[in-house]
């Protein structure tokens, strides 16, 4: 197969949908790999070490484009990628469509295979591709939360972990998956006062094992999540309900309440946000003040440590990525229906449940599309 890696071209985006090393993977396997000059220089991920690795270097992304079986990006495709896709090419990177429907509209439109890390699935009840960089915009949501609160930034002008005499601040999660997760024990190593909420009882008692007394875990309702919120001094979004829109949990009521200088990190603002006061930012602008509250909600989080984010991410796509080139797109999607709930658009057909009643579209299924 010949697979193509554009550079990306989101905002302070540098991460590379491949690492060398998976193109040697691929070119072992007698793939053909084309990646678009200096895709990977703001990493240090060099030209000479694609081409080291097996790959053809391409001037351009329309190239890359043109000359693809298959797209390997990291970002969901801006408009002038989806303009450049190809009928029955295939498309694999994340796509976030349930709060997008203009990309919604563009993949459906272009007729090609667009499966969507964030949606494959595991045997275990996992989200495989987006795990890694949750676990990467988890532990961020503490470093930028602690930055945002200080007071030159807007912020309340609080160290997270206090020091003796001096109480440490309260961090409140919303969501104890992956994001919670990770964002919980940073905000713990500072010795933060940290409070994780989430609806799943099971997650609750395992964070609760796993932590013991330094985590405090309550159940996810109107009340407890308004009055955790409204006493916070950093708040961090991580809930997810898989590939639909973010329950908007945190009203404006609720963050009209909140102390002046707390911070939410809303890290959910790929999938449109858990407050409904937040909408997405860039690394380039990160924050802005709603009553008087920091709002930090940007979309590619993990972009900024683009060089940790890549390895991680290529560790966990490239037993994908090897079976969608050897297999074929079809033949791999119809043998793994893990790997078939990341179809999200198949040739003008929108797979993806969630993803369609978010947008009141009609949908077909994966199983039926791929004649299952
Ligand atoms: N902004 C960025 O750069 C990035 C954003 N993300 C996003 O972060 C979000 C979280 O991802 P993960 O942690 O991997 O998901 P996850 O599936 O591991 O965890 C989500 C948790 O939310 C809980 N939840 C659902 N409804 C809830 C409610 N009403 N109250 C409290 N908890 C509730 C679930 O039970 C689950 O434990 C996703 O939207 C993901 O796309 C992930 C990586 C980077
Ligand atoms: C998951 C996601 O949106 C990101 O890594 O940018
Ligand atoms: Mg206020």
């Amino acid at each position: 197969m010949r697979v193509g890696v554009p550079k990306e071209i989101k905002n302070h985006e540098y991460r590379v949908g491949l690492t060398p090393a998976a193109v040697r993977e691929l070119t072992a396997r007698g793939h053909e790999v084309f990646v678009e000059t200096k895709a990977g220089d703001a990493i240090d991920l060099t030209d000479e070490l694609y081409m080291k690795a097996g790959a053809k270097i391409l001037p351009a992304a329309a190239e890359v484009f043109d000359v693809a079986d298959m797209i390997v990006k990291v970002k969901e495709p801006q408009a002038v990628e989806i303009a450049m896709l190809k009928k029955g090419q295939t498309l694999f990177t994340y796509l976030h469509l349930a709060p997008d429907p203009d990309q919604t509209k563009g993949l459906i439109a272009s007729g090609a295979v667009c499966i969507a890390y964030e949606t494959v699935t595991d045997p275990h009840g996992g989200l495989p591709l987006l795990a890694p960089m949750s676990e990467v915009a988890g532990r961020m949501s503490i470093q930028a939360g602690a930055h945002c609160l200080e007071r030159a930034q807007g912020g309340r002008g609080l160290l997270l972990g206090g020091v003796p005499g001096v109480s440490a601040a309260k961090v409140v999660v919303l969501g104890g998956g992956v994001v919670g997760t990770n964002a919980a024990r940073m905000a713990m190593g500072l010795e933060a006062h940290v409070i994780v909420l989430d609806v799943s009882l099971k997650r609750l008692k395992e964070l609760d094992e796993q932590f013991g007394s330094q985590l405090h875990t309550l159940y996810s309702t109107m009340d407890t999540i308004e009055s955790e919120i409204v006493t916070a001094d950093l708040v961090v979004g991580g809930v997810l309900l898989p590939g639909a829109e973010a329950p908007k949990l945190i009203t404006e009521k609720m963050v009209r309440e909140m102390k002046k200088g707390s911070v939410i990190v809303d890290v959910a603002i790929d999938q449109g946000g858990c407050a409904e006061t937040s909408h997405p930012t860039t690394h380039a602008d990160p924050t802005y003040m709603v009553h008087d509250v920091v709002h930090y909600c940007v979309a590619n989080m993990p972009g900024a440590v683009a060089r940790t984010s890549t390895f991680a991410l290529n560790n966990a796509t490239l037993p994908f990525t090897l079976a969608l080139a050897n297999m074929g797109a079809d033949a791999a999607m119809k043998a793994d229906a893990h790997l078939r709930a990341g179809l999200n658009v198949y040739k003008g057909a929108l797979t993806y449940k969630a993803v369609a009643d978010a947008q009141h579209l009609p949908f077909e299924s994966a199983e039926k599309v791929l004649g299952l």
